[in-house]
């Protein structure tokens, strides 16, 4: 686990992140600099942070994977009659996006990946058949599920016990260079729905990363308040709550209108901002930017659709989409209230503790 960032910068000095002036650059007191470290304990001993065993165990299971997609690729260019040449050049990687990419998974938690093959790899054939196919022949690897068909496509599967989501990005590429950068907007070109809506995991990952002003800070008050959430029942995207990307988006805002405050801080203002918040306003990272590839992007003028959304969480990658679309009138009603109960919890802490003083 890394240290909480004390020294972090006066965000006046640097560019604004975010679509507003910060509400306030105030920086931490000593008692902000006590509080974060208690926090931090808490978490410690609530068991949310893996130890080193388990962090070796997991970047070794990923570099074993991406040995495997990079012989999957070559592989399957062989099976197609390519010259020694193109095998040779032949790449195939991985990357990670979701919590884990975020560095606020706790222990166990699944691992999100992303495959990123070339044009002549398709998902049909070649994922979901011969990589598939060499998956299930390997002793490391159990629970393995294909699920061609789901909106964003993914397989499932244990190795060496340790849970992994892997998505397939077919790009228009003919080689894959081992420098890729997935966040330029070309990637995006000429490539199918479901590579789009793969990629976009990785894409909203990397920006929330640039977007908020100390990453140390903002994983700190995220594990709080996933812990929170999961404590008051209001953890699941299916059940038409929040998940994970939606909390860090949340998270992430506060981080942005509080650019110099500590964790402390962060989570009883992130208790008082969203009491406050009148949805369906919605809360973004940055601007939402029309990109020159024509996919549609979240807008409740243009999409009818998107007018019904009750409480929208955008997500800060080209295209930007309401990332909580599943929140209905009475989950919003349920967590109103808990942003409440957390917002006078905050208070009276803050008040006792002055009385005290
Ligand atoms: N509703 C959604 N809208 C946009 N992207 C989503 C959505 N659900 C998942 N994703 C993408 O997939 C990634 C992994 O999703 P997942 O639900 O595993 O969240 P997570 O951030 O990894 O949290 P958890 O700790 O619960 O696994 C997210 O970080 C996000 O990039
Ligand atoms: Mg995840």
């Amino acid at each position: 686990m890394g240290s909480t960032g004390f020294s972090n910068c006066d965000i006046g000095q640097r560019q604004r992140l975010g679509i507003t002036e910060p509400i306030s650059l105030s920086g931490p007191t000593e008692y902000d600099v006590a509080k974060t470290r208690e926090l931090e304990k808490y978490l410690q001993d609530a068991g949310l942070y893996e130890n080193q065993d388990e962090a070796i165990c997991r970047e070794e299971v990923l570099g074993r994977l991406d040995q495997i997609v990079k012989i999957w690729v070559k592989t399957i260019c062989r099976a197609k009659g390519f010259n020694e040449q193109l095998v040779k050049e032949a790449n195939a990687m991985i990357f990670t996006f979701g919590s884990y990419r975020l560095g606020v998974h706790g222990p166990g938690a699944d691992i999100d990946v992303l495959c990123v093959g070339p044009r002549h790899a398709t998902r049909k054939e070649d994922f979901f058949g011969e990589l598939h196919k060499m998956l299930s022949e390997m002793p490391e690897v159990t629970e393995l599920h294909p699920v061609p068909d789901a909106h964003v496509p993914v397989m499932g599967f244990k190795f060496n016990g340790v849970s992994l989501d892997l998505l397939y990005a077919q790009l228009s590429l003919w080689v894959i260079p081992e420098d890729l950068d997935l966040s330029q907007e070309a990637i995006l070109q000429y490539t199918d729905e479901q590579t789009v809506r793969s990629l976009n995991g990785c894409r909203v990952t990397d920006q929330i990363l640039h977007l908020v002003p100390n990453i140390q800070n903002f994983r700190t008050t995220l594990r709080c308040v996933k812990l929170w959430a999961k404590c008051r029942g209001v953890y699941s995207n299916v059940a038409g709550f929040l998940g994970g990307i939606n909390w860090a988006l949340l998270v992430g805002r506060i981080c942005q209108l509080y650019p110099n405050a500590l964790p402390n801080m962060l989570v009883s203002r992130f208790f008082r901002v969203y009491t406050q918040w009148r949805w369906p306003n919605p809360v973004m990272l940055c601007t939402i930017k029309e990109g020159s590839l024509g996919l549609q992007v979240w807008d409740p003028r243009r999409n009818p659709k998107d007018k019904y959304h009750l409480m929208p969480i955008i997500t800060p990658a080209y295209p930007c989409m309401n990332s909580s679309y599943n929140v209905s009138l009475s989950t919003l009603r349920v967590m109103t209230e808990e942003f409440q109960r957390g917002d006078e919890i905050c208070e009276v802490l803050f008040f006792t503790l002055k009385e005290k003083m």
